[in-house]
Parts: C-alpha cells; sequence; structure tokens
C-alpha cells in the first residue's frame, strides 16, 4: 500500500510547486481546498481535496500528514490539527462535515470547516485512484525487460534434439537397437556413467528416434521408459509396464474396431444379403488374427479376409471380448505371479519389439534385488509374438556386483560409457542451450564460461553447469539487472551450494546432526583443528541435555567421518607421536546457516544455552 499510495508525489507536482503546508503556507485559502485547478493553479487538484481528506488532492500521504498513507480521514484531520493553527481544533475538523456532489451524482463528505463547497467534479481523481489501485503485486515485477526467451529449456526435463558431444554414444546406441527396426530382439545394453553426464537424454533421444523410425516404416517397436528411483520394486515395475501395455493395446482395439464396423456398414449399405468379397478385405494391421484366415500383402501387413458378415461380427466380437479382458494392474495388492503374466499377456498381445529402459537402474537392485532383471532378462525364451529388450542406465559402476550371474550377463551383453565432460565441451552445451533460453545478448561474454568451469570442477556435470546458468539468470532477473554477469554466476554458485548444504544437513540423522552442532559449537568458540576427543566431550553433554541415547566415542569417529564424506566437514588424520592418532577436524560449510538449520530440528531446538557445554570442553 505504501508504495501505491506515495506514488502520486512522482506524478503530481502540487507540492513541490506550490504545496499549501509548505513551511509557514497556510492553507486556509478555500480556493485551493476545494481544488478548483483555476485557482490553485494546482493541475492535480481538480476534485476537492477535503472530500478525499487529502487537502492537496494528490493522494501524497505526506502533504495529507498520513504518515502511512491510509487516507484515514480522521488521521488527515489530526495531522491538518497539528500543522496548521488556523483550521481550528480536531473535533471541530471532523464534526463539521459539508456534502460535495460528485459529477456521477455520488455525494462526497467533506471535512472542511466554514467552507461553501461548489460542485466539484471529482471524476478524475477517482479515476487517478483507481489506476494506483490496479497496480499489483506483480505488476512491478513484470515491467521489467525479461532476461530469459524460454527458461523451460534449461530445466532438467527438457529433453534438447541436440546433444553436443555424445555422438558417439549414440550412435552406439543406435547400432544396438536397429535391429529392432529389423524385426530382431536387440542386444541388452547397460549405460554407465557419472552423473549429469547425459545418459538419460542421449536414451531418451535415441528412443524416440527409434519410435518416430518405426512409425515411418511400420515396423511395431516400443520403447517405455521407467525411472527407477520412483518405481523401485518388481510388483511397481511389472504394474507400470503392465498397464502402459494394456493402454496401448486397448488403443489399437478401438481403432481396429472403427475400421471393422466402418467396412461392415458399408457392405450391409452396398451389398445387403450378397456380399462381395473385396469389400470384406480388412487391413487388421498385425493384430493377432485367425492364421487360417490370414495372408500376407505386399507391403508386408497383415490382411483379413472375411467369408461372411458373420465372420466379420465374429472378429468384432472377439476383439471386443479381448478389450473387456484387460484388466488394469492396481498399484497395490495383487500377487506379483499374477501381475506378471497379466504384463506378459500384455505385451505377448501382438508382434513387436519392446526396449524398456530402466534408468537408475541401481536403485532398483538396491531396493528390492534382481527378481525383476531376472524375469525381464529371460522373457524372450517364453514370448511367443513379441521380443524385448532391456536397456539399464546407473551412475554406480559397482552395482552389477550385487546381480546373480546369469542376470549380470544377460543384461550386460553391451556396455556403453558416458565420460564425464570437460570444461570446453560445457561451454558448447550452455551455448547451445543459452541461445534457446535467453533473450539475445542477454549474457555477458564471461557468464557461459565461468559456468562451464564451475560444472567442470565437479566432475563435469552438465545439469550442474545448466543450474548454475539457470540460477544466475533467476537471480539477475530478480535484481531487476539488464544482463546477466560474472558476478551473478558466483552468486548462483554460493546459492547452489548452500541449497545442498542445506539440504544434506536437513536430512542427516540426529546423532550425526548433534555431533555436527558439537564441531559447530567448539569452531564458534575459536577453536580449530578440533580432534575426535574434543567433539565427543561436548557430543556427550548434548546428548545428555536433550535426553538422546550416547554412542561410543568409535561411533562418533565413524559419523564424522560419514560428515567428512558428505563434505561437511574436513578430517585429516594426525598422528601424535606415542599418543597415538587422533583425527582433526574443521567445519568446511557456513557456520551460521548451518546452525540455523540445525537448530530448526525440533530435537536439537531444545538446546537453550549452549555454551557452559563449550567452556567445559578439554583443553589441548
Ligand atoms: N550433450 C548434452 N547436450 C545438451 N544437454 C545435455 C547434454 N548432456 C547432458 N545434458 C543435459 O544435462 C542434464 C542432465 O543430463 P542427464 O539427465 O541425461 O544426465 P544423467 O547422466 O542421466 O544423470 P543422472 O545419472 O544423474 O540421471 C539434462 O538437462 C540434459 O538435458
Amino acid at each position: 500500500m505504501d508504495e501505491d499510495d506515495t506514488k502520486p508525489v512522482d506524478d503530481g507536482d502540487s507540492r513541490d510547486d506550490e504545496s499549501p503546508v509548505s513551511p509557514g503556507g497556510d492553507r486556509t485559502d478555500d480556493s485551493q481546498l476545494v481544488g478548483d485547478p483555476e485557482g490553485t493553479g494546482d493541475p492535480e487538484a481538480t476534485g476537492d481535496p477535503e472530500a478525499t481528506g487529502d487537502p492537496e488532492g494528490t493522494g501524497d500521504p505526506e502533504a495529507t500528514g498520513d504518515p502511512e498513507g491510509t487516507g484515514d480521514p480522521e488521521r488527515t484531520g489530526d495531522s491538518r490539527e497539528a500543522t496548521d493553527s488556523n483550521t481550528g481544533s480536531v473535533d471541530d475538523v471532523l464534526t463539521t462535515g459539508t456534502s460535495v456532489k460528485g459529477s456521477d451524482g455520488t455525494t462526497v463528505e467533506s471535512r472542511s470547516r466554514d467552507r461553501s463547497s461548489p460542485e466539484v467534479d471529482i471524476g478524475s481523481m477517482v479515476l487517478e485512484d483507481d489506476e494506483e489501485d490496479d497496480k499489483g503485486l506483480f505488476d512491478d515485477l513484470l515491467s521489467g525487460e525479461p532476461i530469459f526467451e524460454n527458461k523451460e529449456v534449461l530445466r532438467p526435463s527438457y529433453t534438447p534434439h541436440k546433444l553436443p558431444h555424445r555422438s558417439d554414444q549414440i550412435n552406439q546406441m543406435a547400432t544396438i537397437l536397429v535391429s529392432a527396426l529389423r524385426g530382431e530382439t536387440p542386444s541388452n545394453i547397460l549405460i554407465y556413467g557419472k552423473t549429469g553426464t547425459g545418459k538419460t537424454a542421449s536414451a531418451k533421444f535415441v528412443s524416440q528416434e527409434l519410435e518416430s523410425t518405426s512409425q515411418k516404416y511400420e515396423v511395431p517397436c516400443d520403447v517405455e521408459y521407467i525411472n527407477c528411483e520412483v518405481t523401485d520394486t518388481q510388483y511397481r515395475v511389472l504394474a507400470q509396464l503392465a498397464n502402459k501395455f494394456i493402454e496401448k493395446n486397448q488403443d489399437r482395439i478401438q481403432e481396429r474396431l472403427e475400421r471393422l464396423r466402418e467396412v461392415r456398414s458399408d457392405v450391409v449399405r452396398n451389398g445387403d444379403a450378397r456380399v462381395d468379397e473385396s469389400d470384406l478385405e480388412v487391413n487388421e494391421g498385425d493384430l493377432r488374427v485367425d492364421e487360417n484366415r490370414q495372408s500376407e500383402s505386399s507391403d508386408g501387413v497383415d490382411i483379413v479376409k472375411f467369408d461372411s458378415v458373420g465372420e466379420l461380427d465374429d472378429r468384432i466380437e472377439r476383439l471386443e471380448a479381448d478389450a473387456d479382458g484387460m484388466e488394469e494392474v492396481p498399484m497395490t495388492g495383487w500377487p506379483t505371479d499374477r501381475v506378471y503374466s497379466t504384463f506378459f499377456e500384455a505385451i505377448d498381445y501382438r508382434e513387436r519389439v519392446v526396449v524398456i529402459m530402466l534408468d537408475e537402474i541401481d536403485k532398483l537392485v538396491e531396493k528390492s534385488g534382481d527378481d525383476t532383471l531376472y524375469n525381464l532378462s529371460r522373457m524372450n525364451s517364453e514370448l511367443e509374438n513379441s521380443r524385448i529388450s532391456i536397456m539399464g542406465i546407473s551412475n554406480d559402476l559397482k552395482f552389477t556386483d550385487f546381480l546373480d550371474p546369469r542376470v549380470k550377463s544377460s543384461l550386460g551383453e553391451e556396455e556403453i560409457v558416458f565420460p564425464p565432460y570437460d570444461a570446453n565441451q560445457l561451454r558448447d552445451i550452455l551455448q547451445h542451450r543459452a541461445d534457446v533460453a535467453f533473450k539475445p545478448d542477454a549474457l555477458t561474454e564471461d557468464v557461459i564460461p565461468l559456468c562451464a568451469a564451475f560444472a567442470a570442477q565437479e566432475h563435469g556435470d552438465a545439469r550442474r553447469a545448466l543450474d548454475l546458468l539457470r540460477t544466475a539468470g533467476e537471480l539477475a532477473e530478480r535484481s531487476q539487472a539488464d544482463l546477466v554477469r560474472e558476478e551473478h554466476v558466483r552468486q548462483a554458485q554460493d546459492k547452489i551450494e548452500l541449497d545442498r548444504v542445506v539440504e544434506v544437513v536437513r536430512t542427516l540423522p540426529t546423532q550425526s546432526k548433534i555431533v555436527l552442532f558439537s564441531i559447530i559449537l567448539l569452531e564458534k568458540n575459536g577453536v580449530h583443528n578440533i580432534n575426535t576427543g574434543e567433539v565427543f566431550n561436548i557430543y556427550k553433554r548434548l546428548c545428555d541435555e536433550i535426553d538422546a541415547d550416547v554412542l561410543t566415542q568409535r561411533r562418533v569417529t565413524d559419523l564424522i567421518s560419514e560428515l567428512d564424506m558428505l563434505g561437511i566437514v574436513n578430517a585429516v588424520v594426525v598422528s601424535k607421536g606415542r599418543y597415538g592418532r587422533t583425527k582433526e577436524m574443521n567445519l568446511s560449510v557456513p557456520t551460521e546457516e548451518t546452525e540455523a538449520v540445525l537448530l530448526s530440528d525440533s530435537r536439537l531446538g531444545d538446546i537453550e544455552n549452549a555454551q557452559p557445554f563449550v567452556q567445559a570442553r578439554f583443553d589441548n
């Protein structure tokens, strides 16, 4: 409200030019107070300022003595009393009201004293107020020239059309999967690589190409993508796949039914009882058909001939029964073998090659063992009409160690490794995306190289590089800068780092949080190169304070090692000669922010005054 109400100060020049409340100014001149534009020479004062409780008619809270810009007539009256000795007492001001008629015939209360109130047009003034009120919360934010042309392009969900520096891997995948287009079963593929190296993006790109080519050449080939981080049990994987194929089958059956019904009505309309055989020739695509009725057309598509309308009706009935018989798998509740057989039937309903992409396949194995992979990999020997091929994607190179040797050898028929990107490659990737994502010339020259350099330091992660670029753009946009500059990238780097730390710290187990809090307390009290004994001492006291179990010093040392691995503390083992070895550590994350996250935990939040614990520490 403040901003809106104070805005007219900039627009109106009445106060600066001839403010009635200027020092020593006397506001008793009626012509000014009734807002006579001619009389006052005040271009803004076209209405009765008194009527709005604003002596200048500018809506200026300062001028009205209404510091909060509330437009409250009582407050205005107060202030006028204080600044203008000639206007009488507050009570007078408040009680002596007259009515002023606006141009629209509305009556507005005037609080001026002893004044005749001629008819005044308040329309324009009201309009001005309306305009100000119309300015919403988002107007200012929207008014800035946006930096982004299409921000979505920088989000992880976007699948780019071009994947620079991945052509080798993409070609490798294509060479393996092309057999699907020849109706053969492609080898299973395992794709490895660290996070953000373009595994998912490349696999999705290849699968889109595969599906579109299969449509072009009318070769039945489907690709199904499953993210095993979300769908992480055998039941869910099989249920999701079963339902997808049931849906596809249903769509296909409906298409066929429509076609058959069309043919039927044509035949009945044209040929009454006599049926011309050619009319009954229906291209059934590759639906399962009665074998003795099936013949191959020249383009390889099955043609089914019907001898009579009755036969056509039988076919329609059978298809309808098929459709009715396909029951969707509920997300829980069925025995796994029923889910498996439903999936099996759904996939085998028609001839096709199916590529199943299991992204984050290591998560599936970690959560529910290798049963799913075992079942999927032996399916081909039982399927009659279709064939499946598995494409597993993982950033854990060691996950196959946990697999049954049979699964391991069948899954890893082909392996493709995605190496990390270097800074130059990341620069190309960012440039391609930035061209679409940002307005022309919205980035200074050093922005992309800097984002690439930061991300290259972190194992060449393209996701991180894109996050940096997007966050830098958002920070620039938020600060209403006209360009994204180097400083925005640095701020973005800090922000992302802090967000990561906050997330890691927030999700630590309570015991680790207590250990970390002990380290923070020591650091805050000026202790550097903190040793395990000191941490343990404070840790014990904190546990007593919040009634937590006290772990042994050995366990606490393990927890410190975990914090070290997470990059929260930096611990080194130092030798103390004949006193043995100890770990010395320092915090590697911002103290204040980390402490705030820890204290937001309801248990640690109970620690009221931690100072005494620190004073009781062992001195080196
Ligand atoms: N060569 C590339 N060109 C353009 N964008 C890329 C390229 N490589 C990766 N990306 C982008 O980087 C982001 C991360 O890529 P992707 O999800 O494919 O990585 P990933 O290797 O599957 O990582 P994770 O193992 O964490 O799932 C995506 O937004 C993707 O579009």
